[in-house]
């Protein structure tokens, strides 16, 4: 028999697992990883049948396996344990109720929940049946919310029914379902404890088209109005199998991961890349979740693997990491830059790497350290296995050499299968992201010899002073060395002669003061770790740096501050200094 014919001959099962298992035989050589492993193809696929459902068979002569840790507000004792039997019986129930109130395939439902149980539930009941999920933040507005019932076309709403209110006067046409006991508010939602009621046997309408859309993601809109990425059956669930890799879970770990479930980020560290890994997932109810919190959860709940954004990780390491979680292996952040200064102060306290990881909603992570590989502080990684990257100059359209920046892009010759398949509705978008043969990210990266890749910044953040080429993140990361300084934003004003100037936005850390003299004290800290043309020129301390609802700073509002002129105290390099 061919390799060709035994692949046919295999299930889908069986396809996944044994791509999945070239990684994991290989989770600490990456050349290796890079050199064996090849994408699944499929013509059919639906990950929560042909994957997770066969996880609920015990290991042999094992007990069952946990699939979901939901930790409770008092201790271990008051967590929610659900095995992976457990929850593919109650996610057949939730999927045979949404079929039975006229949920169909590729109908667009909307979830808002948090970090509970029933957010897991009903992502893998919509994955079971076919319906597209538009996964929403529980912090949503009104006007955001209308407007992704009216671009995302939304014919049920699953919302906890404190939040029903939110929808009140909202225009559409859609049904909603409400998580939890209603009240007056929530009168004429649909109650989702029913769902118990439904049979624990799914049934699909046939089989399930690979390449259908299952999820359609809001992005953080840090640079535009958020744009609606689609990602398929395959896309996000196998496309993950490179975020397993970076993560280095193996069957059995123990995974945290902090992300509100409305960002993709959820979908891959708290969904799709610990189930490949049939590894455990420990969530944190509700949103807001602090610090010590986090801490006291890698402590008493044995996690092995946890992966946080570095804003978490700073919040940590301010309130201090203490002693290593015993059972801790592998730490990852990934999400927004992270700074040499935490990979330091982690490898200090725990001895661990913090391995950082890059990918995007529009695909799964493409680039990361993972373990094994020697961590250099300031370096994302390197391409994951399957992951075809390529940094090509935005002008050109060519790839550059080792120490140029290039926009980070995917060779579409060998599209890697976390690729999203476009942006809903928007066809010009879509075209633009996929030109010349290659996605395009719009983030700007450089590599160097040894093949790892550092971020330098959007391509739009980037900007021209004195004829040099200036990343902000670079500027923000000297500045962020400086004990005073508890966070930093750079962008570019317009200047007479430089064309533009870096302007930084400092957030004082706590305990320090924001005169003159701790502005110069600053000016002068970058003026002596950068070269003279990346010099901070102008300096301003603000109590907060603008965030988008998953942390990314919004330069495009700083920009417009400047613009606008409304400025607070403005400290100058060439006055103070
Ligand atoms: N490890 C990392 N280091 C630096 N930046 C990262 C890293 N990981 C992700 N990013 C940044 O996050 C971006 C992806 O974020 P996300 O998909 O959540 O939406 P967004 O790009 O912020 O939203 P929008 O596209 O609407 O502006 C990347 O393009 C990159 O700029």
């Amino acid at each position: 028999m061919s390799g060709q014919e035994a692949a046919a001959a295999a299930s889908p099962t069986e396809v996944f697992r044994a791509a999945r298992d070239v990684l994991l035989r290989h989770r600490t050589d990456w050349a290796a990883a890079v050199r064996e492993f090849r994408w699944p193809n499929f013509e059919h696929f639906n990950w929560a049948l042909d994957w997770f459902d066969t996880l609920a068979e015990p290991a042999e002569q094992g007990r069952p396996r946990t699939a979901l840790r939901i930790v409770g507000p008092g201790g271990p004792e008051t967590d929610r344990l659900l095995t992976f039997r457990e929850l593919a019986t109650r996610s057949s129930q939730v999927a045979n109720w949404l079929r039975s109130v006229g949920v169909r395939r590729d109908d667009p439902v909307l979830v808002m929940l948090g970090n509970r149980q029933e957010v897991w539930e009903m992502l893998l009941a919509a994955v079971k049946l076919g319906a597209v999920v538009v996964p929403t933040y529980t912090t949503a507005t009104p006007a955001e919310l209308q407007d992704r019932l009216t671009r995302g076309a939304i014919g049920y709403v699953v919302t906890e029914a404190e939040l029903t209110g939110r929808f009140h006067g909202l225009e559409g046409s859609w049904v909603g379902v409400r998580v939890g006991a209603g009240d007056a508010s929530s009168a004429g939602w649909l109650p989702y404890e029913e769902t118990e009621r439904a049979s624990g046997t799914f049934v699909p309408d046939g089989p399930t088209g690979a390449d259908d859309v299952v999820f359609r993601y809001f992005t953080s809109g840090t640079t535009s109005k958020p744009k609606m990425v689609e990602h398929t059956h395959t896309s996000y669930p196998v496309g993950h199998l490179s975020g397993m890799y970076w993560n280095g879970v193996r069957p059995g770990d123990i995974h945290l991961n902090v992300s509100s479930p409305g960002w993709a980020k959820h979908a891959w560290s708290s969904f799709f890349v610990p189930w490949n890994a049939e590894a455990t997932v420990v969530a944190l109810e509700g949103s807001r979740s602090t610090a010590e919190d986090v801490l006291d959860v890698l402590r008493t709940r044995g996690v092995t693997t946890f992966c946080a954004p570095p804003t978490v990780w700073r919040a940590m390491a301010v309130v201090g990491l203490g002693e290593r979680p015993a059972l801790l292996r592998e730490t990852m952040a990934a999400g927004e830059p992270l700074e040499p200064g935490l990979i330091r102060q982690v490898k200090e306290a725990w001895g661990l790497d913090l391995r950082d990881g890059y990918g995007q909603t529009e695909t799964t992570g493409q680039i990361g350290n993972p373990p094994g590989r020697v961590v250099v502080p300031g370096s994302m990684g390197v391409p994951l296995p399957g992951c075809p990257v390529v940094l090509i100059d935005p002008e050109t359209g060519e790839p550059v050499p080792d120490g140029e920046p290039g926009e980070i892009c995917l060779d579409l010759r060998h599209r890697p299968v976390g690729l999203m398949r476009g942006y809903a509705d928007d066809e010009r978008r879509t075209d633009k992201a996929f030109a010349g043969g290659y996605y395009h990210s719009g983030d700007l990266a450089v590599r160097t010899e040894e093949g790892g890749i550092t971020y330098l910044s959007r391509t739009d953040d980037m900007f021209k002073s004195f004829d040099h080429r200036i990343s902000p993140r670079e500027l923000e990361q000297a500045l962020l060395e400086h004990p005073m300084v508890a966070d930093a934003a750079v962008v570019a004003v317009p200047d007479p002669v430089g064309l533009w100037v870096p302007k930084a936005y400092v957030v004082a850390a706590p305990g320090h003061r924001t005169e003159s003299a701790d502005a110069r004290e600053l000016l002068e800290h970058a003026r002596s770790v950068l070269p003279a043309e990346k010099w901070v020129w102008l300096l301003e301390f603000v109590a907060t740096l603008p965030r988008t609802a998953s942390g990314k700073i919004r330069r495009t509002e700083l920009k417009g501050r400047t613009e606008d002129q409304a400025t607070g105290v403005e400290y100058r390099l060439e006055d103070v200094c």
